[in-house]
């Protein structure tokens, strides 16, 4: 059931699934960490613009590679201080592996999220931190957030984020092509994610 290459984390049913061709095979990979703050309760996400090297003009979560002799959930502290000068007790949300074509690796990325965190919000030399709007369909007046910026955010980012906001743990992978540009584009991806309690 689950794509090749896929370490299975949490039992899950299927989600999502879609895109085209085969899957791409990877010699190795290698484990990252990725961590957002939630707060349902102010309804609001907080991201960061990424100021340089991977992923360079996208918001995405506080995160970066496990250092050896570190867990994935020390690593995801870590980064979240160094990426954005806070801390927070940070829970398992999902992994992803992440292969894109022509790369040497496959990404094994490890997703957290809490709801508090301590310390001040702090630019750094990677990350620009900024609070955007949970969606929320219940309520009819419009945030002063902005919306979470999709089109400014990794492609595969609005499959599995639902499940991200819906505190739903989930295991996934994504495949990325290189088109005529030479830019990498989500090609095809699978997502199965923890049954609804
Ligand atoms: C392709 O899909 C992805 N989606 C999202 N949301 N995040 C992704 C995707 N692919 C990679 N990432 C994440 C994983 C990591 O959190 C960062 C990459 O980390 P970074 O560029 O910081 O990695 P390094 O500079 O090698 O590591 P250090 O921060 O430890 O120096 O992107």
């Amino acid at each position: 059931m689950l794509p090749p290459g896929l370490l299975k984390t949490i039992d899950v049913i299927p989600y999502s699934e879609g895109g085209e061709g085969e899957w791409m095979s990877f010699e190795r990979r290698k484990y990252y960490t990725n961590a957002f703050i939630v707060q349902h309760d102010k309804k609001r996400i907080l991201l960061g613009l990424k100021k340089r090297g991977f992923g360079k003009d996208k918001y995405n979560g506080f995160g970066g590679k496990v250092e050896e002799g570190e867990t994935s959930a020390e690593a995801a502290v870590r980064e979240l201080q160094e990426e954005a000068g806070i801390t927070a007790a940070l829970e398992y949300s999902g992994t992803m592996l992440f292969f894109s074509e022509g790369a040497d690796f496959a990404y094994h990325i490890d997703y957290y999220s809490a709801g508090t965190y301590e310390g001040t919000i702090t630019e750094s030399e990677e990350m620009r931190p900024e609070w955007f709007a949970i969606p929320d369909a219940t309520v009819a007046e419009s945030s002063a957030l902005p919306s979470i910026p999709f089109q400014q955010m990794w492609d595969d980012d609005g499959i599995w984020f639902p499940l991200l906001l819906a505190k739903r743990k989930f295991n996934g992978r994504v495949d990325f092509r290189l088109n005529a540009r030479g830019e990498s584009k989500l090609t095809k991806w699978w997502f199965g994610a923890e049954a609804e309690r």
